[in-house]
């Protein structure tokens, strides 16, 4: 322990002592960083927490949760926690692997005294986050928005690719900026524990909706799609657009997005994991996974930019790539165009609106061991080329978070 870093303690929180329960990724994490700013971490083992857990918790104690959905957690100290015990939750939002410095942080003050919820706060001041105070219904709502809907999309992706047997590095349509970004962050999420993803999504009562519009979002895009429906695809997306992102010609609705763009394509390109993909030209793309997500953002009302103090790295990159292609007219409109004119890709768009249905399915029915089955199939698909794809994923995310902090 650096006795530098004791200075920090406040007197009076000497002899004050953190239990983590859970000493996986996350719990290693939040260990790690208490730690070496000088707190006593008491590191608890599965058996001594359901020894410890609830009735048997010390008296006058602070308990917390820092997982990704705060509904059940909650409920869960509500039902088990004697009456003395404060409740002061907390979620990083972001990975184990992320500098917690800047990233938000969500502090929850359930039922506590406010010399608790300080006593909580000076702790984890150590992981040098942003922190954003929310209640737990407040958290639930927007990490629906910024999490639980983002990963439907790139759970769908790779599902599809899945589907088609395709890497989709290894083909021409999935070359540059916006490619490298899908491809990366799909391997990333599904790289990762299952659990993590299923509880975000299932767990959360707000993300049904949010991920059932999306899986709504994508089908009708699609019909339209095939349907040949240009003109009417064009006039829903346009509309769409003016909604979430605001109007460009109309003086008194300002674009929502800030003058300079979340992500710059001369970044992203760098990060692609094809060898061969960087020296092709790239195909049309009609972006139906981009479509539907302001589509989705439109009919549900979220701008997503009031969600930016509860964003994760995952979600300011799909926000930074959605804005990428609004952004530029003449990119929407070729990806309009070919998404009625070219039938290259209809087989694989077919494929993501199964799979974005069949996430949907599964969540409405809150069903986790299919979500697992659907989950682990998949990723054993991807496994060989994790390695790799992990290397590439944290440079090109590194790369941008700098410049996309909230
Ligand atoms: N991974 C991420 O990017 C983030 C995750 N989170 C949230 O943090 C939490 C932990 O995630 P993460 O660390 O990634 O997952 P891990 O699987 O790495 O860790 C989960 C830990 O919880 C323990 N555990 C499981 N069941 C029980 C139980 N019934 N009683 C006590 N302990 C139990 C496990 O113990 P054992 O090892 O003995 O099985 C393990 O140590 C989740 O709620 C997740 O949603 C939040 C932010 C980011
Ligand atoms: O950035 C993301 O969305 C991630 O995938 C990492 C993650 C997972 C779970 C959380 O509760 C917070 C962050």
């Amino acid at each position: 322990m650096a006795s530098s870093a004791l200075t920090d303690i406040p007197a009076g929180m000497e002899n004050f002592i953190v239990g983590i329960i859970g000493m996986g990724d996350m719990g290693k994490m939040y260990a790690r960083r208490l730690s070496d700013a000088g707190w006593n971490v008491e590191a608890a083992g599965i058996d001594r927490v359901v020894a410890e857990y609830g009735p048997s918790t010390k008296q006058n104690a602070i308990v917390g949760g820092q997982t990704s959905c705060k509904d059940p957690e909650i409920k869960a100290f509500e039902d088990h926690l004697p009456p003395d015990v404060d409740i002061v939750s907390c979620h990083s939002l972001h990975g184990p692997k992320v500098d917690s410095k800047d990233q938000p942080l969500v502090l929850i003050k359930h039922r506590a005294s406010d010399d608790s919820f300080n006593k909580v706060e000076t702790v984890l001041r150590c992981l040098q986050s942003k922190h954003v105070y929310l209640t737990a219904h407040e958290h639930d709502r927007i990490t629906a928005d910024t999490q639980a809907v983002t990963h439907a999309a790139f759970l769908s992706m790779g599902k599809a690719w899945h589907s088609s047997r395709q890497f989709p590095w290894e083909g021409a349509r999935y070359v540059g900026g916006i490619e490298n970004v899908k491809i990366n962050l799909t391997m990333r999420i599904y790289s990762q524990k299952w659990h993590v993803y299923a509880g975000l999504a299932i767990l959360n009562p707000e993300a049904r909706k949010q991920i059932n519009q999306y899986a709504e979002s994508v089908t009708e895009l699609y019909k339209l799609m095939l349907g040949g429906h240009h003109a009417e695809l064009r006039e829903r997306v346009l509309r769409a657009k003016e909604k979430v992102f605001g109007s460009d010609d109309n003086p008194g609705d300002n674009p929502k997005w800030a003058d300079k763009p979340l992500l710059r394509d001369a970044v992203l390109d760098q990060f692609s994991l094809g060898q061969r993909a960087a020296d092709l030209a790239p195909l049309p793309n009609n972006h139906l996974s981009l479509l539907a997500m302001v589509d989705c953002w439109s009919a549900l009302g979220i701008v997503p930019y009031d969600h930016m103090i509860c964003s994760t790295p995952l979600f300011r990159l799909w926000l930074g790539v959605t804005e990428n292609l609004f952004r530029s007219p003449a990119r929407l409109d070729e990806a309009l165009r070919v998404a009625v004119e070219d039938n290259t890709f209809r087989s694989e768009d077919l494929e993501f609106t199964f799979a974005a249905r069949g996430w949907a399915e599964c969540v409405g029915l809150g069903h986790f061991e299919t979500w697992k089955e659907r989950f682990v199939n998949t990723q054993r698909f991807f496994e060989p080329r994790f390695a790799q794809a992990i290397e590439v994923g944290n440079a090109m995310v590194k790369a941008v978070l700098e410049s996309t902090k909230p």
